[in-house]
């Protein structure tokens, strides 16, 4: 116990064992829907899955993954992968980046803080930059938000000021970047009525430029490097307009994937590259997809990619992004502190955790937990969902002489539609082994396909994928059977349940020419959660008096299924013993 009479001791549970082998599974992207021909999931051949939904009522339910119950503003906020396991990793509901920006910019408390102040130095001499996703999709960023901050860095001082986008179409419908660039273009265009000189400077799709994650492409963040900084891009315009309208005319052109452009005046050269003087903010909230530009914007010592040209620049990330690496130095708004999550409590409770490298560039997450305990994670586009996510948004280790990462590495430079199983069997061989390795206490994994795949809009592909994640939850289940473990499985949020935009009524909507509207984003429903396997004490269900139950109620439940007691303010446990 420390001085302040804190103790990362957890009390045992009453009535639950220690000891167990644990398989924690997440699904990405699999939510609850009626079964039609959109619902991917329903479509595929999910056996395994379908077998704990119907297996045993008491120990399958729906937990609530989008809105208040992952800490976002509103219930029409969808959830997302960072939302889903902060929640499920900290046992608690924090109010997230969407939110935290929402009340510092209503507020005016932005403005106050050391952030905006340091951004503000440039405003007589140089240019603000802002980067980030253009749309209304709530997950990485919001157009709202970006409108406020252009009239309020004007209001104070900013004369001159260019944005860099990033077109969304995986968190909003494709083919709505037009729209959002032609909303943006008239604010810009009544803040030069005010004499200030603001314009769209470069741009391209989120998937293609910039927004990489997780370390599994550096070109993706050089393209947009090359585009904002340097002003060079394979494709320039007069106009960000003229820019998405025509580069969506190109067949199988995708906002997610346009290419890099950037936008040059009447004699050709580009109207806004970054230079010394200027500031730059990164205004997306989320932290996974803008963890590697910040890198490369503040790092003096960076060797991913040759920035041929590094502007001395002051920089602020709309929050930090990585509190462990605190990165970036400077932000705008400080970030939900996250502290005390379950992975830690474990590591506190616990015996050894070590950590084992694949190779020198490629890790799959281990964890050895008390007595034990293995978390292991998944492919690189989803590696640290259930390691940096989990832990509260932090990327080091808890304890490194008691922690192991190896991570699977991912097809890169691919849409994964052509790739619908993605590496769900080499995530479920490294999961069955460590299972009966019985070196461990836990395997975490994060299984990525419905959600990876679902984001590409090809119901088809989404099928396959369906499926393929099922097969590895069962080499993962029938590695418990083997060992007298216990499964948990779960899910961050819905995706491949629903393929399409609906009506009110929920009817499919169709679009002017008479199609149906894919669906490529997250969705609002709710996901399953089963337990099971033989580690599991007879009598265990899920209680009935918890309805609203979320994703924030998965960790005191899994501090159960280890033998222990959750911490007092964690949300509430779904599981009780029943006497037999
Ligand atoms: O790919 C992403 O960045 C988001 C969607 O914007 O998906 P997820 O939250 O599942 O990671
Ligand atoms: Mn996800
Ligand atoms: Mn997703």
């Amino acid at each position: 116990m420390g001085s302040s009479g804190f103790s990362w001791k957890l009390a045992d549970h009453p009535k639950l064992p220690k000891g167990k082998t644990i398989a924690m599974i997440v699904l990405d992207g699999w939510g609850e829907a009626n079964p039609d021909q959109y619902n991917c999931i329903h479509v595929a051949q999910t056996p395994t899955m379908d077998s704990l939904k119907e297996g045993a009522p008491e120990k399958w339910r729906l937990v609530r993954a989008h809105g208040k119950a992952v800490g976002l503003p509103t219930e029409d906020d969808m959830g997302n992968s960072e939302v889903g396991h902060n929640a499920l990793g900290a046992g608690r509901i924090y109010a997230q980046g969407a939110k935290l920006v929402d009340l510092a910019l209503e507020s005016g408390k932005i403005y106050d803080g050391e952030g905006f102040k340091y951004i503000k130095e440039c405003f007589n001499i140089g240019t603000l930059h802002l980067i980030g996703l253009l749309s209304d999709g709530g997950v990485h960023s919001r157009l709202d938000q970006l409108q406020l901050l252009l009239k309020g860095a004007s209001e104070r001082g900013a004369k001159r000021i260019r944005v860099h986008i990033l077109t969304d179409g995986r968190d909003v419908l494709d083919g709505s970047s037009v729209g959002f660039v032609e909303t943006l273009e008239e604010d810009l265009k009544a803040l030069r009525a005010k004499g200030i000189d603001a314009q769209i400077a470069s741009g391209g799709g989120r998937m293609y430029v910039t927004m990489d994650r997780y370390e599994n492409d550096w070109s993706v963040v050089k393209r947009g490097w090359d585009a904002q900084v340097l002003g060079e891009a394979p494709y320039k315009f007069k106009s960000a307009i003229e820019a998405v309208t025509t580069l969506r005319a190109e067949p199988k052109a995708n906002d997610q994937y346009l290419p890099p452009f950037v936008i040059v005046d009447d004699s050709g050269k580009p109207v806004g590259p970054i230079v010394d003087g200027d500031s730059v903010v990164t205004i997306n909230f989320r932290a996974d997809r803008m963890t590697m530009l910040a890198k490369a914007l503040e790092y003096e010592d960076f060797d991913k990619f040759d920035r041929v040209r590094v502007p001395k620049i002051k920089y602020a990330g709309m929050l930090q992004y990585d509190g462990e690496l605190k990165l970036p130095n400077k932000y705008l708004v400080s970030p939900p502190e996250i502290e005390r999550t379950s992975g830690e409590y474990l590591v506190h409770n616990g015996v050894r955790t070590f950590a084992c490298r694949v190779n020198s560039k490629h890790l799959i997450f281990c964890r050895v937990l008390p007595n034990n305990h293995l978390l292991f994670n998944s492919e690189t586009v989803k590696f640290g969902h259930v390691t940096f996510f989990w832990n509260g948004n932090r990327s080091g280790y808890f304890k490194e002489e008691m922690e192991e990462y190896v991570e699977i590495p991912s097809d890169s430079g691919i849409t994964f539609n052509v790739q619908p199983k993605m590496k769900a069997l080499e995530i479920g061989e490294k999961a069955r082994d460590a299972i009966l390795s019985r070196k461990f206490d836990q395997v975490r994994v994060n299984i990525p396909n419905s959600d990876m795949v679902g984001h590409t809009g090809d119901i088809d592909a989404t099928v396959v994928a369906c499926k393929a994640a099922d097969e590895a939850v069962k080499m993962i289940l029938d590695a418990i059977e083997q060992v007298g473990g216990i499964y948990v499985v779960t899910a961050d949020h819905g995706n491949a349940e629903d393929m399409v935009k609906r009506n009110k009524k929920g009817e499919p909507l169709l679009d002017k020419a008479g199609k149906i509207q894919i669906l490529t984003s997250h969705t609002l429903q709710p996901v399953p959660i089963a337990i099971g396997g033989p580690g599991l004490t007879p009598g265990v269900r899920f209680r009935n008096d918890v309805p609203e139950g979320g994703l924030a109620n998965v960790a005191a439940t899994v501090m159960n299924l280890h033998g222990y007691e959750a911490p007092s303010d964690y949300e509430t446990t779904l599981i009780e013993v029943a006497d037999n």
